[in-house]
């Protein structure tokens, strides 16, 4: 705890990326990143599939060379796997999306070999990961959501201070997700980990993250906090990524926007009576969505998608539209 403290006090960011590339055969997988994690600060990552989020995550974690520029943990260059014999950082703990287990092993006696605290530590995050009845186990006799509380088990007995997880929900269902999602919330607080997880699933970062990235050709596209990169995304890419959007010229509510399309998440859309500044519309389609539906409205050409919880709007009915308050 005291060294956290110093690392706070001397102002030390505990993560500096400056300006890498890599290239990975034809492509540059990494095309100049730079950015700074604070102690303690949930950094989450999206980006489409090939945008080259594992390859910066690998060269973070020490596991990839950095074609150009350097990477800093607490102050001190991360070595690539050129650089020292066995790599990887000791401060820094990797769940790959490819994560395996050596199978055949007792769950107990694989997690001993990695432990280096007292027992009553060792337990606590045991309990934190909820894998306490799984000890007894062998690792083959296991699901992937078990599989992967016990390969973050692994890696916090190690200590790390920034964890980083690559796409540790896909895979999962709806119930393992959310102990995973638990799990991950519960060792950030009791254990002060920092965190970078890439994630496919909007809610996942949203919900969690300090700061999105969103990446794209192998460069930080945008970065800002969750609230910051949904309601204000710089493309239609970034809009894509985090959620569901209507692109529409800016004309249709007469606002004089520079740019000709304005990029509407579903909240800032709302049904309303007919009025001089609402715009017609027929309804598409309605997606259930358990808790809301979602409105599918055509205008012309153009697609707007807004939230309902009423139940009474049904497909073909004509309503009015405008920008939410
Ligand atoms: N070992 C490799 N050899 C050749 N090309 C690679 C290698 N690793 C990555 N690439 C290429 O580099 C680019 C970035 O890949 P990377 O795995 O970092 O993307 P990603 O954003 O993590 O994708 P995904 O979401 O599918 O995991 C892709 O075009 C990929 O095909």
């Amino acid at each position: 705890m005291l060294f956290v403290y110093s690392v706070l006090l001397s102002g030390m960011a505990l993560l500096e990326v400056r300006n890498v590339f890599k290239r990975e055969g034809e492509t540059v997988a990494v095309n100049g990143i730079s950015f700074v994690q604070e102690p303690f600060q949930k950094i989450g990552i999206a980006g489409e599939t090939g945008s080259g989020k594992s390859t910066l995550l690998k060269m973070v974690a020490g596991f990839v060379q950095p074609d150009a520029g350097e990477l800093f943990f607490n102050g001190q260059k991360i070595l690539g796997p050129f650089d020292q014999l066995i790599p990887g950082h000791p401060g820094i703990g990797y769940l790959s999306q490819h994560f395996e287990l050596r199978n055949n092993y007792w769950v107990n006696d694989f997690l001993d070999m990695a432990n280096k605290l007292p027992e009553e530590e060792e337990q606590r995050i045991f309990a934190v990961c909820e894998i306490d009845h799984l000890l007894r186990r062998r690792t083959h006799q296991l699901s992937g959501g078990e599989k992967q509380r016990i390969a973050l088990a692994r890696l916090l007995i190690t200590s790390p201070k920034l964890l980083i997880l690559d796409e540790p929900f896909s895979n999962l269902d709806a119930m393992h997700k959310a102990t995973m999602k638990r799990v991950v919330e519960e060792a950030g607080k009791q254990f002060g980990t920092s965190f970078i997880l890439v994630s496919h699933e909007p809610a996942d970062l949203l919900a969690w993250a300090d700061t999105v990235f969103i990446m794209q050709a192998g460069k930080i596209l945008q970065q800002g906090t969750a609230a910051e990169v949904y309601e204000q995304p710089v493309s239609e890419y970034a809009a894509g990524l985090l959620g569901e959007y209507s692109a529409v010229d800016a004309t249709l509510f007469n606002k004089s926007n520079e740019q000709s399309k304005l990029l509407l998440r579903p909240q800032q859309l709302q049904l309303t009576t007919k009025e001089s500044n609402a715009v017609e519309a027929v309804v598409a389609a309605v997606h259930y969505r358990g808790a809301y539906s979602l409105l599918e409205l055509a205008v012309k050409e153009e697609r707007l998608y807004l939230l309902q919880t009423d139940r009474s709007v049904q497909k073909g009915d004509t309503v009015y539209v405008r920008l939410a308050d």
